[in-house]
């Protein structure tokens, strides 16, 4: 259902990179996040026994908090470090045991800066822990059809590209840091790639 309201907001999804997601067992995807549409982006590639880490405060969103709750999505205090490092440690064991996918926002919050936020540590502390690789997908900018502040939206064509996976099979708490970093890199600069495609492909931008 929630595929189908693309066609109400006009919206088309270019998908590049398959290949990638044709990975067994657990990994860790983690995308750049910059709206609540991302959801709908999700729904185009979600691959099965894939679930979520999301704020604690959506559990209270009404009817999407309800389905969040059922669906299995993993909810965090990001107020409480301690408490999200316990839940997260849990899900790699959970994702081990039952051969779960993850998908973590690793900027934490919505950003819609022209860019990426610096990343958080939990999603590559989760892979680690869990020996499982990563899996980078980006979603192109979304600037030249949805300002948010602006309340200004049209039709527009939003490219997602799944990238290839990262191993972490040996890597310790120490690799940590260089891991984000690496996958900061990767991302960073497919998403001026295909942000540059897509504002083409979106026509010219009237902001
Ligand atoms: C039309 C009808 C439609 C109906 C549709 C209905 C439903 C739709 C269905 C589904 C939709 C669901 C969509 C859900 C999307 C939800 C999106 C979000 O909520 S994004 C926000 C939440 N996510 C995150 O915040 C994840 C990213 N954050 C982190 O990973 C953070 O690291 C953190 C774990 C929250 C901790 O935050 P902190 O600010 O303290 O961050 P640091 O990274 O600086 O970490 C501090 C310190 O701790 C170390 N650390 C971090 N994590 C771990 C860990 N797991 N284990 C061990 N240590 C950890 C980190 O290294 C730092 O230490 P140091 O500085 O020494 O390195
Ligand atoms: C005119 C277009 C407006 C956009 C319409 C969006 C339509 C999307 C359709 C269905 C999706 C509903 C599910 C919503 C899930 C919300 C997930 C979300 O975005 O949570 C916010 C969280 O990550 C970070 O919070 P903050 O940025 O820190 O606070």
């Amino acid at each position: 259902m929630v595929r189908h309201v693309k066609y109400f907001l006009g919206l088309r999804y270019q998908v590049s990179g398959w290949e990638h997601l044709q990975t067994e067992g657990p990994y860790v995807i983690i995308s750049n996040h910059q709206s609540s549409l991302d959801v709908l982006g999700m729904m185009e590639i979600l691959p099965d026994r894939c679930t979520m880490i999301a704020k604690k405060e959506l559990v209270w969103a009404g009817t999407v908090g309800m389905i969040c709750w059922l669906g299995g999505i993993v909810f965090i205090n990001r107020q409480k470090t301690r408490d999200a490092k316990n839940v997260m440690s849990e899900a790699a064991k959970t994702m081990l045991a039952d051969q779960i996918r993850l998908w973590v926002f690793p900027e934490g919050t919505r950003n819609q800066n022209g860019g990426l936020l610096p990343f958080k540590k939990g999603a590559f502390h989760l892979a680690v822990q869990a020996q499982a690789p990563i899996i980078p997908i980006v979603f192109s900018s979304y600037s030249n059809f949805y300002l948010r502040k602006q309340k200004e939206f049209k039709s527009g064509t939003i490219t997602l590209k799944i990238l290839p996976k990262i191993e972490t099979k040996g890597l310790t708490a120490d690799d940590v840091t260089a891991l984000s970093d690496q996958s900061f890199g990767v991302m960073h600069s497919a998403f001026l790639e295909i942000s540059s495609q897509a504002a083409q492909c979106n026509g010219p931008s009237s902001h």
